[in-house]
């Protein structure tokens, strides 16, 4: 694509954004840095006052945050259950199994949590990777209830909108048994082509192993993560780099996606195209990613999942959410070409995760699971990502 092109598009991009009311924007953006920053500076007031015994206090919180970390980070299994994944599924009671195993959560993974977002915020302030106060963020507070509220009326089966796909919602603010998070999927979101041409590029760049959510110290996406036996799946990356994001199916897919939204697709992760084989899973897990929460590219706002193929049995996805609070067990079977879109973060602040979106990818009964994350930011991820600060 020529940088002419490429720019247009940018801009055309932005003015989706930038139609948004900006003065809001611009108030929220402030009051939300100012929050962040106001902190920053109370320590460095007290720095200038009382000298290098804070920055002694400093250096050791930094190294017991980081010790955290290499200790989280042990050899050792940070899943819940070492049990291995049922392979053969052939009555009701095993798949009411599933359901179970898909809800446990360790408690190593608050601790994580806890000890990557204190290693990150030091890592933070040694580089420039802080939010850009002039950045417009893709939402305000009150924006995303109004944007799902927008993709259910306007490509539901019942709308005078013709698109080739249609939306159902499976979980929603309104829902009668109280105020749930957004679930929807849109069917027919790509075409049987464009799967199959995904998987294609899948293959190219080379499936391995997928990481599991992880170290913010890292440049690039290919190592944003860690292995771990809670995620068995193999991914590929369609990266600027590579050259495969400006191919021609890969930025219709994210044109698509940044027109449903009204998001610039620059702020868009590469697709990451996953491989499930046979009892390959992903347990309990959240996208969202504490530390971006005041990095250049911002949190993980939405997700994009889109199946690239059909299962035969299993590899369902599944939010189980029901830990003290109200029950909500939707299950997503695969679908090719049926994408399922869902919040990270709450209507209410866009910078704070909603965990009642916590999911798993139950283990492949039969067949091969084939699908695409395309993850959206609350800013522009592409700049953040080009000078190493996701
Ligand atoms: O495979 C699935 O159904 C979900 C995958 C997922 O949650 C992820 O890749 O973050
Ligand atoms: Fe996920």
């Amino acid at each position: 694509m020529t940088n002419s092109r490429r720019k247009g598009k940018r801009e055309r991009g932005r003015s989706l954004t930038v139609r948004k009311n900006a003065t809001n924007a611009r108030e929220w953006r402030r009051n939300h840095i100012t929050a962040s920053k106001s902190n920053l500076k109370w320590w460095w007031e007290r720095l200038a006052i009382f000298g290098w015994s804070y920055a002694a206090l400093a250096a050791s919180t930094m190294l017991l945050g980081l010790s955290f970390v290499v200790w989280l980070h042990m050899d050792r299994d940070v899943g819940v259950t070492t049990k291995p994944a049922p392979t053969k599924v052939s009555n009701i009671d095993e798949m009411q199994h599933l359901s179970t195993w898909s809800k446990t959560l360790s408690w190593l993974d608050l601790g994580q949590w806890l000890g990557y977002t204190a290693a990150s915020n030091s890592w933070s302030l040694l580089r420039d990777c802080w939010i850009d106060e002039s950045a417009i963020p893709a939402l305000l507070p009150g924006d995303l209830n109004k944007l799902f509220e927008g993709i259910a009326a306007n490509y539901s089966n019942t709308s005078q909108h013709r698109s080739r796909y249609t939306a159902t919602v499976h979980s929603s603010p309104n829902h009668t048994s109280g105020s749930l998070p957004w679930i929807l999927t849109l069917e027919n979101f790509l075409s049987d082509d464009e799967c199959d041409a995904l998987i294609k590029l899948g293959n190219d760049q080379g499936f391995q192993r997928s990481m599991d959510v992880g170290q913010p110290f890292k440049a690039d996406n290919e190592s944003l993560g860690k292995i771990t036996e809670r995620r068995t799946s193999a991914s590929a990356w369609c990266t600027s780099k590579s050259g495969c994001r400006n191919g021609d199916v890969p930025s219709h897919v994210h044109q698509r996606i940044s027109d449903l939204l009204a998001i610039p697709n620059e702020n868009s992760e590469d697709l990451q195209i996953l491989r499930y084989n046979v009892g390959q899973f992903y347990k309990l897990h959240h996208d969202y990613i504490p530390h971006q929460r005041t990095r250049l590219c911002g949190p993980r706002i939405l997700t994009m999942f889109m199946y690239l193929s059909d299962v035969a049995a299993g590899g369902e996805t599944q939010f189980p959410f029901n830990l003290r609070f109200r029950d909500m067990n939707v299950t997503i079977k695969p679908k090719k070409g049926t994408a399922l879109l869902f919040p990270n973060v709450i209507d209410s602040n866009p910078t704070e995760a909603d965990f009642r979106t916590r999911h798993a990818a139950l283990p492949v009964i039969e067949g091969t699971k084939y699908a695409a994350n395309a993850w959206i930011h609350l800013y522009d991820y592409q700049k953040a990502i080009s000078i190493g600060c996701n």
